[in-house]
């Protein structure tokens, strides 16, 4: 019989990658999201509508059996967290909480947990588990909290991947799934838009300790991500332990590079603009991911220009707009 895999967030837009590279790894799957910000249109399996702090709701449905869950949803904007910490502790630490507890009362000892590199303390080197932690936004504080109830768990049996995504990035190759957020905060869809339409890229500060001044990141495409979850979950099935492990591609790329490689794309003129630094960013982050290599045997297969055609190629013809929680 099929393993059963519930799939917090599942709608969104790496949850919903997720699910489909599960489904195609032969999991029986089943998303549990509650389309604040996710797209029905993007789930194609079993679907329920649910609140992750909704603990009763979120009981019954573990109690159906599960053989473990990944889990992905939350609040993900570096720059909102400033506005609404309160929100971000709640929906990110109250739901990871509820959904630990609910995982403990029905048995289901196998997680995989969307953490990220927002965790890492400014660094000019490439990054790898062992550096030291000092979140800057109170949304990445929210990850550590989690990551830490994770480990405490552990004692309980738990065993659990915390993947430390760095930035994700790209769509199907079909395009029929890809970046739907409204407000749309990332980087690359963002400049996407605003080539197609003729107007600036708003570059967040260009005095930032890097080869160019503007901030340097390291984009991994979602397929890689799914994929990555995928033996994340083989192998805590098969009795692993898990840990914490990033996911990225050692490759940095700068916003100038990324408003370039865009332009390219397109072929279209982008505008670069500057404006002020965004709260909570870090200069510079650039994975190291041997040790995920090592544990996960996974290596990216796709590069930034294949992230940024997929992106562009979905941006033409995207399949749903914008989420229910739109503004
Ligand atoms: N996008 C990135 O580059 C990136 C990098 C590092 C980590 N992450 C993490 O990956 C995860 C997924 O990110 P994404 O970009 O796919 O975001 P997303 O907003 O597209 O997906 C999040 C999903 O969670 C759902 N959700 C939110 N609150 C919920 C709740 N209380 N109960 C049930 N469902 C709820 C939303 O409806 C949405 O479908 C997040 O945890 C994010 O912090 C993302
Ligand atoms: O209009 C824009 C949008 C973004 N940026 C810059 O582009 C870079 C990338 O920004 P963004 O795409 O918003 O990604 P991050 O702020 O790096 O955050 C993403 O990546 C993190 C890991 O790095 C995850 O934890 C977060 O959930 C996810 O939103 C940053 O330097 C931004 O300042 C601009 O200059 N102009």
């Amino acid at each position: 019989m099929a393993a059963r895999v519930l799939v917090t967030g599942g709608a969104g837009y790496i949850g919903s990658f997720c699910a489909r590279a599960l489904t195609a790894a032969g999991y029986e799957v089943v998303v549990a999201d509650d389309l604040s910000s996710g797209h029905p249109e993007a789930v194609d399996c079993r679907l329920v509508e649910l609140d992750l702090r909704d603990r009763a709701g979120l009981g019954r449905l573990l109690g159906e059996g599960f053989d473990g869950v990944v889990h992905l949803a939350g609040l993900i904007s570096v720059g909102e967290s400033f506005e609404a910490p309160g929100r971000y502790v709640d929906v990110n630490v109250r739901g990871s909480l509820s959904l630990l507890d609910a995982m403990r009362e029905h048995g289901v000892d196998c997680l995989v947990f969307s953490s990220t590199c927002a965790l890492y303390a400014p660094s000019d080197e490439a990054l790898d588990e062992d550096v030291a932690l000092a979140p800057l936004s109170p949304y990445a504080e929210t990850k550590l909290l989690i990551e830490r109830a994770i480990e405490l768990v552990r004692r309980q049996g738990l065993r659990a991947y915390c993947l430390r995504y760095f930035n994700a990035a790209g769509a199907a190759a079909d395009a029929s799934l890809g970046e739907a957020h409204a407000p749309e905060t990332h980087l690359i869809p963002i400049a996407i838009e605003r080539a197609s339409r003729g107007q600036p890229l708003v570059v967040f500060g260009d005095d930032y300790p890097t080869p160019d001044g503007t901030c340097v990141r390291d984009y991994v495409h979602v397929l890689d991500l799914a994929e990555a979850h995928v033996r994340a979950m083989e192998r805590l099935l098969a009795g692993a332990p898990g840990e914490a492990l990033n996911l990225g591609t050692g490759r940095g790329a700068s916003v100038r590079e990324i408003a370039a490689l865009v332009s390219r794309c397109l072929g279209r003129e982008l505008a670069v603009e500057l404006g002020p630094r965004r709260l909570g960013d870090q200069p510079s982050l650039v994975a190291r991911a041997t040790r995920a290599s090592r544990s996960l045997d996974w290596t990216p297969r796709w590069g930034l220009e294949d992230i940024v055609a997929s992106a562009c190629a979905w941006h033409r013809a995207p399949r749903y707009g914008p989420g229910r929680g739109a503004a």
